[in-house]
């Protein structure tokens, strides 16, 4: 797992480790790790003597960064000039060692090709849209990007531009092609179109660790995670004792909502699948091993339901959802289930319930159940519409996010864009209800779900264009490399 944490707590942990360390120790730390990066870039662009490098140098520590660094680089040979965003507020200290590595001034960002750009305009201390000359230069770097012959863009800590604790980019900002980072993640780098432009990640150890003391604002779960909490056969196992999910998805207007959250329910770790709704021959014929009835209440029991992707919204899938909110186990409710919920008719219905519930919304079902878009801040919104409805939120989208009533959220970091298809968050839901079923916790469960669902999403990308039906194809292949022994 890894964490990323708000600019408060980074600020608070770096003052306590601030007090252990002599004066400047920390940014020699962070600009070390930042110069080892940007040597090996150039390297790997075709050597670092006689390279060129432009440091984009802000008024602050962001930019003392950037000017050690650049005064690293030039000790190795890189011909290093730095472009001031205040010329009489630059970091005095990081001036005087580039240019006695024999580093420049210069007046100009990008007057002459260059083979790398280092962003060391703002970091954490930056506040709202970029203003000024900063503005300016963003312009200036974006201008030509890596994979079309331009410079290497290296961020400093973040690309500058993001907001750091909600990963909102409000006005122009850098895209990076890597950011090293320092001490910790922040929450820009893992949610929100900020993650989109810090481009890969490295995290740079400056010491920081023990110092920080705060709750992660947001946490990424990897590999390790996943497979550690992915629910395994053992000898014992038969097919009640893994789990029986049982869905409610799907209508007479929509049958391939059925067939594809069946298609991700069959990709989980359940024994047993239940469907019961209106496309119960569409289900039978692409899944035979599927239990199917054609109401909730004929339905048998189930260790957890899945209930509205393509359920439509008239009396029989009210009576439906009514039917599947009274069960004694976890639910997950999707698309139309969750506009449902709009009118308080449900209201009863949600606070009688002991077990989980799990919503999974994309921004419109938000905005409708809500009130509002998520807006700016993503994980926020999803916090506090956990908090609100008492549910495990999974907030879709290119950086999907779980959150749970009890303030603890996630970022799912293997998603890819070609998952924007009709159809992708029905195979989600399904996935999610199996996970629950077999008896992972919620929060876990959509954790786990999402994670495999954006793996299935880069899987079937690389066979082509891809289609939910692609993703439940993906899906087994994604799913059995998670329960196989490590290798
Ligand atoms: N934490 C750690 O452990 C370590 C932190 N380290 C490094 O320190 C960095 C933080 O440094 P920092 O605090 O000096 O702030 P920083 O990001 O340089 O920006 C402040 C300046 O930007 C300006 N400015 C703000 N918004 C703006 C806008 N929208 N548009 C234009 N300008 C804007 C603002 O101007 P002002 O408002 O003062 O006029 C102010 O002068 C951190 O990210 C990391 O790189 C490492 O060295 C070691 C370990
Ligand atoms: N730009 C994007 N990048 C990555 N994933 C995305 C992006 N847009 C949407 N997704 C994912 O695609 C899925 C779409 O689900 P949803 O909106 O419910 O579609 P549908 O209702 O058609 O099934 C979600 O898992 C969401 O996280
Ligand atoms: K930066």
């Amino acid at each position: 797992m890894r964490a990323a944490y708000r600019v408060a707590d980074v600020r608070s942990a770096e003052a306590a480790l601030l007090a252990t360390v002599p004066p400047g120790a920390l940014m020699a730390r962070a600009a070390a790790g930042l110069a080892r990066r940007c040597g090996q870039l150039l390297s790997e662009r075709g050597g670092r003597y006689g390279s060129r490098a432009v440091l984009l140098v802000g008024p602050g520590d962001n930019g003392g960064d950037a000017l050690f660094a650049g005064a690293e680089l030039a000790r190795q040979g890189v011909r290093v000039s730095a472009v001031a965003v205040v010329p009489d507020r630059i970091h005095a200290g990081g001036l005087a060692a580039l240019r006695s590595a024999g580093g420049r001034l210069a007046d100009e960002a990008l007057s002459a090709p260059c083979d790398l750009v280092v962003d060391g305009i703002v970091g954490i201390g930056g506040v709202g849209p970029l203003l000024g000359r900063a503005l300016a230069l963003v312009g200036a770097v974006t201008a030509v990007p890596a994979s079309a012959g331009g410079p290497v863009v290296v961020a400093v800590d973040l690309p500058s531009g993001v907001s750091a604790d909600t990963g909102d980019v409000p006005g122009p900002a850098v895209r990076a092609d890597v950011t090293v980072t320092f001490g910790c993640l922040k929450p820009a780098l893992v949610v929100g179109p900020a993650a989109e432009l810090a481009g890969e990640v490295e995290l740079v150890d400056i010491g920081l660790g023990p110092f920080v003391r705060a709750e992660p604002a947001v946490r990424v779960a990897d590999d390790g995670d996943v497979r550690s909490w992915w629910p395994v056969p053992g000898p014992q196992s038969d097919k009640y004792l893994r789990g029986v999910v049982a869905l409610a998805t799907g209508s007479v207007t929509y049958p391939g909502a059925a067939v594809l959250s069946v298609g991700g329910a069959a990709a989980g770790p359940a024994g047993l699948i239940r469907y019961a709704g209106a496309a119960r021959e569409q289900v039978l014929t692409r899944h035979p091993q599927v239990i199917a009835a054609t109401r909730v209440a004929d339905a048998g029991r189930a260790q957890a339901w899945v209930c509205g992707s393509g359920l439509g919204s008239g009396a029989r899938a009210i009576a439906d959802l009514r039917a599947v909110l009274a069960t004694p186990v976890p639910v997950v409710l999707d698309a139309d289930a969750i506009a449902m919920l709009v009118d308080g008719a449900m209201a009863e219905l949600l606070r009688a319930r002991r077990a989980p519930l799990v919503l999974t919304p994309h921004d419109g079902e938000f905005a409708r159940l809500a009130g509002a878009p998520p807006g700016a801040d993503r994980v926020g919104a999803a916090l506090r519409l956990a908090a609100w409805t008492n549910a495990v939120v999974l907030l879709k989208g290119s950086r999907t996010i779980v959150a749970s009533p009890d303030g603890q959220a996630w970022a799912n970091a293997t998603g890819c864009a070609a998952l924007a298809t009709a159809g992708a968050g029905d195979v989600l839901a399904g996935l999610l209800g199996s996970l629950l079923a077999a008896g992972l916790p919620p929060v876990r469960a959509a954790v786990a779900a999402a994670y495999a669902h954006g793996l299935a999403g880069r899987a079937a990308a690389r066979v082509g264009a891809v289609t939910a039906t692609d993703l439940v194809t993906a899906l087994p292949t994604v799913t059995g490399s998670l329960t196989a022994p490590c290798r």
